[in-house]
């Protein structure tokens, strides 16, 4: 193995994981810094002070919690109906191969928006706002390159990069920003979306509120943070049932078996049920994780009366740990065949096989700075899946080998992998996939055009 960061080497054990991101001492790596757009201005991802974080958290998980997610439902219903009755159109005039990268992510991006700023960005029936993409792949691109080599930022790499930055991530900060320009101007709580908790954010040690460029760094933030991680998620989860026919067949039957219309598949104690499809979703995330690098972790400098010991090993102040999410997720140990898709794994093992499992599975991350965005994540995905299996069936595009390989690698024993490269998120291409319309479903697909989703009451219990 080969170390190419100035990193130190993170060696792989479940409890090193729960050492180090549950530890109250150590914080995150000061090379989040290199996210700041001004040296004032911290954001979720980047804001290392634990009572700052403690402020905005408490906040912002408002927004995101289980009863805002109750609350957004028929919003993102609308959304994921509009994923459906667009890889439908897919098959109109014969078999057109589908990318699912990208519906993946215009789909993840229309219910941020959605959620940010009370907008429709329409990335999915229009191409107008898909330049955001871009912008938002350059923009991590960077972020990542001086998370890794901070000293990179430092000598002036910023003037190389400009040319690209001003083209892609220009236009896509400048739409950010007009999207909060807009919403402010409707007034504070007109709606409750995440700018309506954001904006209420404080500095605990000051009690100043927000500025401008304050909420646009917490924008830049969640744009990715929701709405680019899900995509993943559902892409690797298409990408795999098209290959392993087996679990293909026994997922459709789950969710064929389970509901018995479409508007049916919504948050609740049926798709809860559905067993098999959250084991597809969580497999799918093991062997790609949406956010597959090492999240690191530091004690401060300031922190150094008592030892801080991990795994037997002291670990002085200022040095930096984590554990690479990837790795984990392929520990022979905790996995056998990792890289192969058994979905059975999250069901039919032994309680202890399961803890060791559970042990090492963090697509989420865990501890304070873990995830705030879990429940919907599984919400999204959940529902996204389990509506395209109840309209329509799809496979692999067998009459052009081409386009068939698109996004795929071999790993180990001939097993197809989803191939993701790690810029903090994970970047993907395809799979290419063939859509056909279940018998009788296009009636009912289409008809939920012509609905009125903001009137969609929860009626779960
Ligand atoms: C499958 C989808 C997702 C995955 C795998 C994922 C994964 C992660 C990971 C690994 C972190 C920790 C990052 C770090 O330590 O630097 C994180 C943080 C975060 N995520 Fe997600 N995420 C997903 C979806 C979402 C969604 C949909 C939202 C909300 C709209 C969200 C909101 C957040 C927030 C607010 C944080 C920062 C937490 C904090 O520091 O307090 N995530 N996510």
């Amino acid at each position: 193995m080969v170390n190419c960061s100035p990193r130190p080497l993170s060696p792989l054990t479940d409890s090193k994981i729960t050492e180090i991101y549950q530890s109250d001492r150590l914080l995150k790596s000061r090379a989040y810094l290199v996210t700041q757009p001004f040296p004032d201005v911290f954001n979720l991802f980047n804001v290392i002070d634990k009572r700052l974080h403690r402020v905005k958290r408490r906040l912002v998980g408002q927004g995101i919690n289980d009863q805002a997610m109750r609350e957004f439902e028929p919003l993102m219903l609308g959304h994921i109906d509009t994923f459906v009755r667009e890889l439908a159109k897919s098959c109109e005039g014969g078999n057109t191969t589908v990318d699912m990268t990208d519906r993946c992510r215009y789909l993840g991006l229309d219910i941020i928006g959605q959620l940010g700023f009370g907008t429709a960005l329409d990335l999915q029936t229009s191409s107008k706002n898909r330049f955001m993409l871009a912008g938002m792949d350059t923009s991590n691109f960077r972020s990542n390159l001086y998370m890794q080599f901070p000293m990179l930022k430092r000598v002036g790499m910023e003037l190389l990069l400009y040319p690209f930055i001003l083209t892609s991530q220009m236009a896509y900060y400048k739409k950010l920003r007009d999207l909060i320009v807009a919403r402010r101007a409707e007034g504070k709580h007109a709606r409750r979306d995440l700018y309506s908790f954001v904006v209420d954010i404080k500095d605990p040690e000051t009690g100043e509120g927000l500025r401008l460029r304050d909420i646009w760094s917490e924008a830049a933030f969640f744009v990715p943070a929701g709405g680019d991680t899900t995509s993943t998620a559902l892409t690797a989860a298409f990408f795999y049932l098209s290959r392993y026919p087996k679990c293909y067949k026994r997922l459709a039957n789950e969710i064929r078996n389970t509901f018995t219309s479409g508007a049916e598949i919504r948050h609740g104690t049926k798709l809860s049920g559905c067993t098999y499809l959250r084991a597809c979703i969580d497999e799918a995330m093991r062997i790609t994780p949406p956010i597959a690098t090492t999240l690191w972790r530091q004690l401060p400098e300031s922190d150094n009366e008592q030892p801080l010991v991990v795994e037997g090993q002291v670990i002085p102040p200022g040095t930096e740990v984590g554990v690479n999410i990837y790795t984990m997720h392929h520990n022979e140990k905790h996995f056998p065949d990792s890289y192969c898709f058994k979905p059975e794994r999250w069901l039919d093992e032994s309680p202890e096989r399961k803890k060791l499992m559970h042990d090492a599975f963090t697509p989420f991350s865990i501890g304070s700075r873990g995830c705030g965005g879990k429940a919907m994540a599984y919400q999204e995905a959940s529902i996204a899946i389990a509506k395209t299996f109840w309209y329509l069936d799809f496979e692999r595009p067998a009459h052009d080998m081409k386009a068939d390989r698109v996004g795929e690698i071999m790993q180990y024993g001939g097993k197809p992998e989803l191939e993701a490269l790690d810029q903090f998120a994970s970047v993907h291409r395809g799979p290419n996939l063939v859509f056909r319309l279940r018998d009788g479903a296009s009636d009912e697909l289409f008809e939920t055009e012509k609905l009125d989703y903001s009137t969609i009451l929860d009626t779960h219990s």
